[in-house]
């Protein structure tokens, strides 16, 4: 008879659960990609494009990075979708080893302010100044740096850039330092624990926030309707659902041209990440008032 026994040989080294947090738009995204290497977290250019924690896993010889990304804190809409989000943050804190505190440098405002008021007392918080690219008056920043230093205890203070990938080792090597002392938590292989089928949802919503107008993509979502794999080929056939009627066409576009060029861009990101050949089929379909929904929430895949 076999047994199976937990694995015992790895010898102790710094792991743990890291949350990155921060107002919408200062680039937690981007950050994380930069921080585990694939292309895991949306990003565009437009704020609150995360509506799920995503987690990514860096696995170092001496450390392991379980890393949250945790929705952007929203105060503007109230709609159930909001509402979950908000829960999203709370909910992550609480079962963090060490948060990331992400804002732009030279920038503290009112946002930030609430994000920070979140923040567990009894956790290591590392300040990050991210988009330090964009600084002109580097000199501006001691001042800066002087100011938000009062705020709390920080475990450090690190400039980056998370788009340029600038500082982002030193970063690691300060979130490594605040880690608690055990045994990897998921083997080295892994990089997620989400499902493809999930990642390749992401990926179509990303092109969604990419390639639309400023509105649209918040009255959109993606259903995967179905993922087969049959050795390295992927056959995914995926819904954009939107709001209304009359956003159908918006998505769909001149001779069907936008949504041909979001399915393709699609595509081509899940062909990067899951190797093989994807086969997608995307189509767009109206569910009115899905965001107001809380339980098709969930039939969604939101909480
Ligand atoms: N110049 C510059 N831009 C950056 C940097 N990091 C992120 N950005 C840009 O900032 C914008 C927002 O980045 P995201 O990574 O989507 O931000 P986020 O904090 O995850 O946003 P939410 O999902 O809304 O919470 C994008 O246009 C990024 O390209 C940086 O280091 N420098």
């Amino acid at each position: 008879m076999t047994e199976t026994r937990p694995d015992f040989s790895q010898p102790l080294a710094p792991a743990g659960l890291v949350a990155l947090v921060g107002r919408p738009n200062v680039g937690k995204s981007t950050l994380l990609n930069r921080l585990i290497g694939e292309k895991l977290s949306i990003t565009s250019r437009k704020a609150q494009t995360t509506r799920h924690r995503i987690m990514g896993v860096r696995t170092d010889e001496d450390a392991q990075y379980v890393f949250v990304d945790t929705p952007g804190f929203q105060t503007k809409h109230s709609s159930a979708l909001n509402r979950t989000m908000n829960r999203g943050v709370t909910q992550a804190l609480q079962e963090v080893d060490v948060i990331c505190f992400v804002i732009e440098a030279g920038r503290f405002g009112d946002p930030d302010r609430k994000v920070l008021a979140l923040l567990p007392e009894d956790r290591p918080v590392i300040l990050v100044l991210n988009k330090i690219d964009e600084l002109k008056d580097k000199a501006a920043m001691l001042p800066f740096v002087a100011k938000l230093a009062a705020l709390r205890d920080w475990a450090a203070v690190v400039p980056v850039s998370a788009e340029k990938g600038t500082q982002t080792d030193a970063l690691l090597s300060e979130i490594k330092k605040a880690l608690p002392e055990q045994g990897f938590l998921y083997d080295p292989d892994t990089l997620t624990d989400r499902s493809e089928r999930f990642i390749a949802s992401e990926y179509i919503r990303e092109k969604l926030f990419r390639l639309l107008g400023d509105e649209l993509p918040y009255a959109a979502t993606v259903e995967i309707e179905k993922f087969e794999t049959e050795g390295e080929l992927r056959r995914i056939f995926a819904a954009i659902v939107v709001d209304r009627e009359s956003h159908k066409p918006m998505i769909i576009g001149r001779n069907g041209e936008t949504l041909k060029r979001i399915a393709s861009e699609a595509r081509q990101d899940m062909t990067r990440m899951f190797g093989g050949t994807v086969y997608l089929e995307l189509w767009v379909k109206v569910k009115s008032g899905w965001a107001d929904d809380e339980r098709l929430l969930r039939t969604l895949g939101y909480e």
